[in-house]
């Protein structure tokens, strides 16, 4: 399979799993093929959830300037196993405060050299 600069590619994995209850697989990046080729995807991290059967799929996005080949056996992604934490959510009025408040999105990157 090739994918050229700028496009996107869903790569099958030939894998199929069964996750047990409250678990999911995320599926991540390799810093080495984002630094050498610009490589990653463009969900990331990809969600294999608990109650999926299917086969697994990665989805890669070529940022770099050259065509990417990808041959059976390749290692394009990794993969991480993660507890999902389940809680009930609680509608309220008001929030509590605290320092930061609405302060997002760059905020805090205000720190100057002495
Ligand atoms: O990188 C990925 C992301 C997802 N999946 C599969 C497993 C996952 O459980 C399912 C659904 O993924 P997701 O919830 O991210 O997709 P959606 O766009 O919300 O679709 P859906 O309505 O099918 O949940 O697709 C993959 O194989 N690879």
């Amino acid at each position: 399979m090739i994918v050229k600069p700028g496009e996107r590619a869903l790569v099958p994995t030939g894998l199929k799993i069964g996750l047990p209850a409250g678990y999911e697989l995320q599926i991540r990046p390799r810093s080495g093929l984002a630094l050498k080729h610009g490589i990653t995807l463009p969900n990331t991290p990809g969600t294999i959830d608990e109650d999926y059967r299917g086969e697994i799929g990665v989805i890669i996005l070529n940022t770099g300037h050259e065509d990417f080949v990808i041959t059976r056996g390749m290692r394009i992604a990794q993969a991480v196993l993660a507890p999902v934490i389940r809680l009930t959510w609680v509608e309220v009025s008001a929030l509590d405060e605290t320092a930061r408040g609405a302060g997002g999105f760059g905020s805090t990157g205000t720190a100057r050299i002495p």
